[in-house]
């Protein structure tokens, strides 16, 4: 079979798939070719991201509106709000992305790709076979699966697709996981009228966040009719009837689990305990690689791999961060050059768009003293800068900075609450940039802006970290 060749192959089109071909090849004269098996634009655009906000958002609206008045009392309207959802996935069509790519000299490779040699991929699609070869590079993009374990499989449980996708609202739902999709899910299923259980094993929500987010979180869901159960685990589960109904249906009859604090039953069971990256049927035994080895980076220099499928934060502005450098990294080397790179590793920002909002970057308090920093924190309540406390009638939440004592640097931010979201980014910038807080205190906000929250927060620290650290 005669293989067409490109200087850079891609395998899978999300953004971190879509981000190392152009960077990899814009401004230069080599071409890049996509291979994707289902959508151009990845989980992201049509099954994640996207969707999940485009449901939470019309919800977090209307919270703020029944706190603030002056305005009506905005309703989440069920049907308009699965439209809205489809407007934003663009009916599950791909076509916007395409002529992205088209726009961008970027050939578009319809099939599921295999590795079947050093720098040379199989295509195969409803058309038949072909064989690809890279000149420069191969990037795995293949992205990552939601981890459904054996006991569920024949109950056909749903996933996260399934929650993004919802078409069918069942009216008892239960939700096994406390991690970010299922407290983000368990949000917008409630507005939409299912009665939520989450079903969590762990003793808090958000289990990666600083504990007081968490419990928050937990609060805001309780109030709002949603049943957490905390310490609880599945023992068992079963079902009537399973059926593969389809994406966002009711996959068959009541599922009931079996649990340490007894049985539960619901209409639809919702599994959110996590992803996996996408390497099985990878083809990577073909150059004597293991699914560990791309984990570990452990990969020859015409091989690289970006987004979840790297086993890095499956969050997609880290994916795309990733295959920026990659891109560059490429590009660069075709040109006989190295690239430039930062010499401090990049925190990792995530912001869960729950009711309150929380958005954290760099580490925890734990994570800072379990690396050995001498740590002073900062917390103050959200709603102490006279900015945040205008936005709703009740601000709930706390935010944090966690400071090495010694150096004064910022190692890790916490908000919880209105806009936080957007206050994180500051926290990114000082990390990013090396900022001590002596000269932070000196980045004036507006008056009277949330972001005058840092303000706060950087006069609770102790007096003399205001001024330089003695030599
Ligand atoms: C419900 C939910 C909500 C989320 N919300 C957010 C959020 O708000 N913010 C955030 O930062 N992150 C969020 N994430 C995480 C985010 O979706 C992922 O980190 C992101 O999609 C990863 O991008 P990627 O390009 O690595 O992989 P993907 O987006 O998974 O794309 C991989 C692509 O590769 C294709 N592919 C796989 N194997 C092959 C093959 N062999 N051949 C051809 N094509 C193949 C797939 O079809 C897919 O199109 C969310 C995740 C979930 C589940
Ligand atoms: N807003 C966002 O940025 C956003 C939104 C959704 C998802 N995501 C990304 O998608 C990834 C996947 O999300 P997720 O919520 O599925 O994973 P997660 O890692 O955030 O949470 C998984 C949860 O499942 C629990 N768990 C793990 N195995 C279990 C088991 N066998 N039985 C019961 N509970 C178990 C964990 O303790 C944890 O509470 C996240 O890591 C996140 O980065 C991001």
């Amino acid at each position: 079979m005669d293989a067409q060749e490109h200087d850079v192959v891609v395998i899978g089109g999300g953004p971190a798939g879509e981000n190392a071909a152009q960077y990899a090849v814009e401004g230069t004269p080599m071409t890049a070719a996509i291979i994707e098996g289902e959508l151009l634009g990845g989980e992201c655009s049509y099954w994640a991201c996207m969707p999940s906000k485009a449901l939470l958002r019309p919800v977090a609206v209307s919270g703020v509106t029944a706190d603030l008045p002056g305005v009506s009392t905005a309703h989440v309207a069920p049907k308009a709000l699965l439209e809205r959802r489809d407007t934003w996935v663009s009916h599950y069509d791909d076509s916007g992305q395409q002529q992205w790519a088209d726009g961008a000299g970027i050939a578009v490779l319809r099939g599921t790709g295999v590795l079947v040699g050093e720098r040379t991929v199989r295509v195969t699609s409803a058309d038949g076979d072909r064989l690809v070869r890279a000149r420069e590079a191969v990037v795995i993009a293949t992205g990552s699966a939601a981890h459904v374990p054996e006991p569920y499989v024949d109950v056909l449980p749903w996933d996260s697709r399934d929650a993004t996708g919802v078409v069918e609202v069942p009216d008892r739902l239960l939700v096994v996981g406390g991690g970010v999709v299922a407290c983000e899910a368990a949000t917008w299923m409630s507005a939409l009228g299912s009665e939520v259980t989450l079903v969590v094993r762990g003793p808090r929500l958000l289990g990666r966040a600083e504990p007081f987010a968490g419990q928050a979180v937990l609060e805001r869901l309780r109030e709002r009719g949603v049943r957490v159960l905390l310490g609880t685990s599945v023992e068992s589960v079963r079902r009537q009837d399973a059926e593969a109904t389809g994406t966002g249906r009711i996959h068959g009859g009541p599922v009931t689990l079996t649990t340490s604090g007894g049985d539960l039953e619901a209409d639809e069971v919702l599994l959110a305990i996590g992803r996996q990256p996408r390497l099985d049927d990878l083809g990577l035994s073909s150059v004597d690689l293991s699914a560990d080895d791309v984990t570990s980076g452990r990969l020859p220099e015409w091989l690289h791999v970006v987004g979840d499928a790297s086993g890095g934060p499956p969050l997609t502005h880290w994916g795309k961060h990733q295959a920026r450098l990659v891109g560059a990294r490429i590009a660069a080397a075709a040109a006989g050059e190295v690239a430039w790179e930062p010499d401090r590793e990049a925190p990792v920002p995530q912001v869960v768009f729950t009711e309150p909002e929380v958005a954290y970057v760099g580490m925890t308090e734990a994570q800072a003293r379990d690396a050995g920093h001498d740590v002073v924190l900062t917390r103050v309540p959200t709603s102490s800068a006279a900015g945040t406390s205008l936005l709703r009638d009740h601000v709930t939440g706390e935010s944090q900075l966690v400071v090495d004592a010694r150096s004064r640097l910022l190692l890790g931010a916490t908000f919880v609450g209105v806009e936080a979201g957007e206050l994180v980014h500051a926290a990114t910038v000082a990390i990013t940039g090396g900022v001590p807080v002596h000269v932070l205190r000196h980045a004036v906000a507006s008056f009277p802006t949330a972001s005058e929250l840092w303000l706060r927060l950087l006069e609770e620290l102790p007096r003399e970290m205001r001024t330089p650290p003695p030599d």
